[in-house]
């Protein structure tokens, strides 16, 4: 007796155990597939595994139901006869565990076996021990038992059929693998590693055809399929999801307010309130229950103290209670994570080098930037209403158990596993969706704003009607995203309501089953009834939290991939400050090229001397420009170096360096501020006094002063309200201000007419004077006085000396000087032969067409 009893014993524990070990070690072992990038297997045997194994495990389901329904008509047929507890949950559960099994064969073509066989061992092993004190204990007495234990019996066969099948597949896929590597592998190994092998999967595939089927968006511009596909290779370099998402630390400084004594402050209130909500949410509806019931007992005592209570909790637990002070709180953390996040991004892109600024897209960046701060509140969302929801579900199974019964608890998993699956399912749809909504809002917003930027040259080629096209598509694009997106979610989210009221129903109808019966107070159900709001609400959240998360990654990408763009020019590790004492600036031996296929500069090797002007002379595109460019490091140099006072530019710190330099840029670009503000951005200290002195030295004061709102006026974006000249002349205003030590000047004049410039040349020469100066200038009058002149050509430095040096040389400098001076001649209508002019004649004529500059 003692013995059945210890073998009944067992069986009861096994039943409970068994399935509940299958459940979970499936479960677990595909997340861990998915999230270490286990790959599926591939071939043509995968179709014939995967019915035979759908076959199989469809029939261990069919035994399942077989033995439920056997139950069920015995207990009809013989009254009182109704199955144990642990009988029906091993029933309920198996069905919950195998019935998933089925579905992942099912629904996916190409499985990764390792999970499944995993769980057809663990589910074997226990199905062996559970049929064999099946036996033992009831045995087959009636026709009942006997056909319940034969389908016990034909279910373990199928699952001990399944265990060794599947290790049969999954030792020919080791032999085939080994196989295929001893064929690929050359004669010699390079060393390299080899590739892991996986367990029930074969041989790597092409990363694209990998993961296409996951998460390719076809109608994606070709940057963003780009970038996702860096993003693919980061995840399998990586090894893991769970490695690449440890990528998204470099968030966490932006998240986490480590000196921030209040938003610190903020976050433990907010953790103290969800505490408390977890007691509330179970106490409110319990206070409840014990109200009914002390009601029910219709003994004329009004139940004072317990009202009292469910009247404070429910005052707590409501909007008007706890979750005030919660929403406070939670104000100060996002809008510390709102500023961090803006403000690192900006800062980032602030000091991105030129080559990442010369392919930017800004309308793009601006898009990620917002998109980044969708980020704000993971941090938040993670630690307060991720866990919480974990919690709660967690006690709301024991909670729903002491309530009623183990089956009510069976209830609650059958509605939470199917709730979350639909969500998961649904997710997989929106995620792409959503991605593909993305991808047309900044479609959208990229037309609108290159045709905006452009509207000159929109006008030009009367092109208004094409760009109103353009964007009207986009906006179909987007629209039709829109749509695709919002119906998947809508549809998703219908379904998984569904599941929620059927759950409901189902609860309520066992809770009156088991008041009817008197196996319960009529209090347990009320307390049911308004405790099932609190068991739906986390419930939601998982599913919903999972979208969340992903969409809150899937939107971070882009600022991921922004912080993971390293300035090309940044400052080495202590860095020191640069110090001009004279302004002795020397390249030697100077190699540059923006793309490695074509060089720019070669061998540039010249010396400017403290206080001397350098001018940088030749035809266009033969590298002027890059020269400043490089001096005031926008690039570094490919090879060779460019010395300050002896320091070389890339060991001393970028500000420092360019806090050095004046520069007046070829095409100066304003802010839509006022002139005043304009220029004052070269010293912001600079008072309104010392901002017109440069004005006037600038030779723009007047004119500044003759428009109607003098220096209050704005100057349109990118200063588009003034005249090529008059830019020009307000972006030397600015580089006098700032006093420079080292003065750039890049076609300061070009739009400048001869006249003014003669005017200027005064401040540009107290501008200059002491400080050394590099000049471009393609009118050569403006130079000829430099104490060097360099002629460059396809990056060379070709000629050098002074003016009067280059002339006795007669080579290239002269070549452009007649090229200029034939015309200047042609447009005042005279015929001069400047293939016969002489050096001198030629110096006599730049001096005439110079219309006195120098003065
Ligand atoms: N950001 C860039 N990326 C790639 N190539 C560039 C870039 N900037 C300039 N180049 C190329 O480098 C070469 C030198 O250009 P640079 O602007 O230095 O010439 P330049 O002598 O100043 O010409 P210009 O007198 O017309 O201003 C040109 O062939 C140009 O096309």
């Amino acid at each position: 007796m003692a013995r059945v009893t210890s073998e009944l014993l067992s069986l009861q524990t096994l039943h409970y155990v068994g399935p509940v070990c299958v459940l979970l070690y499936f479960s677990l072992a595909k997340t861990a597939a998915t999230c270490f990038l286990h790959r599926p297997s591939k071939g043509t045997t995968v179709a014939t595994r995967r019915y035979v194994a759908l076959a199989l495990l469809t029939a261990v389901c069919t035994t399942l139901v077989g033995q439920a329904v056997s139950r069920l008509i015995q207990s009809i047929a013989q009254p009182g006869t109704w199955a144990p507890q642990d009988e029906v949950v091993y029933f309920l559960i198996s069905i919950l565990a195998y019935g998933s099994l089925v579905l992942g064969v099912a629904e996916n073509t190409q499985p990764i076996w390792h999970p499944y066989l995993g769980s057809f061992f663990v589910g074997g092993a226990f199905e062996v021990a559970i049929t064999t004190l099946e036996a033992l204990v009831h045995g087959a007495q009636n026709d009942f038992e006997f056909t319940r234990l034969a389908l016990q019996s034909v279910r373990t066969v199928l699952l001990v059929v399944l265990c060794l099948l599947g290790s049969w597949y999954a030792l020919q896929d080791r032999l085939d693998h080994s196989n295929h590597l001893d064929e690929a592998e050359p004669l010699i190994s390079n060393g390299g590693p080899t590739p892991a092998k996986s367990y029930g999967a074969v041989p790597e595939q092409d990363d694209d055809e990998a993961t296409s089927d996951i998460d390719s968006d076809s109608d994606e511009p070709n940057e963003t399929r780009e970038l996702r596909k860096k993003q693919r290779k980061r995840v399998e370099e990586k090894g893991s999801w769970i490695a690449y998402l440890k990528e998204f630390k470099v968030f966490l400084p932006m998240l986490w307010p480590s000196r921030d004594r209040i938003v610190q402050a903020c976050l433990a209130a907010i953790g103290a309130v969800l505490v408390a909500e977890r007691f509330l949410n179970v106490l409110v509806p319990r206070y409840l229950g014990f109200i009914t019931d002390d009601l029910n007992e219709g003994n004329g005592v009004f139940p004072a103290h317990t009202v009292a209570l469910w009247m404070l909790f429910s005052y707590l637990n409501s909007s008007a209670g706890l979750s005030v002070v919660k929403s406070l709180a939670e104000l100060p953390v996002q809008q510390f994570a709102y500023k961090s996040i803006g403000a690192t991004s900006f800062a980032h892109i602030m000091g991105l080098s030129m080559d990442f600024h010369n392919e930017k897209n800004s309308g793009e960046l601006i898009r990620a930037c917002d998109q980044g701060q969708n980020l704000q509140g993971l941090l938040e969302f993670a630690l307060f209403q991720i866990a919480p929801m974990f919690i709660d579900l967690l006690i709301a199974f024991v909670y729903v158990y002491l309530l009623f019964d183990v089956y009510m608890s069976c209830i609650l998993g059958f509605v939470g596993i199917a709730y979350i699956w639909v969500g998961a399912k649904t997710t997989g749809w929106s995620v792409r969706r959503r991605r593909r909504f993305n991808t047309a809002w900044r479609n959208e917003s990229k037309v609108q704003n290159e045709a905006i930027n452009n509207w000159q040259t929109v006008s030009h080629f009367n092109r208004g009607a094409y760009e109103c096209d353009r964007y009207s598509k986009s906006i179909d694009e987007f629209n039709k995203a829109e749509m695709g997106y919002f119906i998947s979610y809508f549809i998703g989210g219908g379904v998984q309501s569904l599941i929620m009221v059927i759950g409901r129903l189902a609860a309520s109808f066992w809770a009156i089953y088991k008041v009817s019966r008197g196996e319960v107070k009529v209090g347990n159900f009320i307390t049911l009834i308004t405790y099932w709001r609190s068991i739906e609400s986390p419930l939601m959240q998982v599913s919903w939290s999972i979208r969340r998360v992903t969409q809150m990654l899937t939107d971070s990408e882009r600022l991921l991939q922004l912080f993971q763009t390293e300035p090309s020019v940044k400052d080495i590790p202590d860095a020191a400050d640069i110090v001009i004492k004279s302004g002795e600036v020397v390249f030697e031996d100077v190699d540059f090229a923006y793309d490695v296929r074509k060089s720019t500069l070669k061998s540039v090797t010249f010396t400017a001397k403290p206080g001397q002007t350098v001018a940088l002379v030749g035809e266009t595109g033969g590298g002027k420009s890059t020269i400043l460019k490089l001096l005031y490091r926008y690039y570094d140099v490919s090879a060779g170096s460019i010395r300050i006072d002896g320091q070389d530019i890339r060991e001393v710190t970028l500000d420092s360096l360019r806090d050095s330099f004046g520069m007046v840029p070829q095409d100066p670009a304003l802010f839509n501020i006022s002139i005043m503000e304009n220029v004052r951005y070269a010293r912001l200290d600079a008072t309104d006094e010392e901002v017109k002195d440069a004005c006037r030295a600038a030779a723009i004061h007047d004119k500044i002063e003759g428009f109607p709102d003098g220096y209050k006026s704005t100057v349109g974006e990118r200063g588009v309200k003034l005249s090529g000249g008059e830019l020009q002349r307000v972006s030397i205003a600015r580089a006098i201000l700032r006093q420079p030590k080292i003065v750039l000047l890049d076609e300061a004049t070009s739009m400048i007419d001869a006249e003014t410039e003669a005017v200027i040349q005064q401040a540009f020469r107290r501008l200059t004077s002491d400080r050394t100066t590099f000049i471009i200038a393609h009118r050569l009058s403006t130079i000829q006085h430099a104490d060097l002149i360099l002629v460059i050509q396809d990056g060379k430095v070709i000629e050098r000396g002074t003016h009067d040096e280059l002339f006795q040389m007669d080579g290239k400098y002269v070549a452009l000087w007649s090229r200029q001076l034939s015309k200047d001649v042609k447009t005042v209508g005279t015929t001069l032969h400047v293939d016969q002019a002489d050096p001198a004649q030629l110096n006599m004529g730049s001096e005439s067409t110079r219309g006195g500059a120098d003065e």
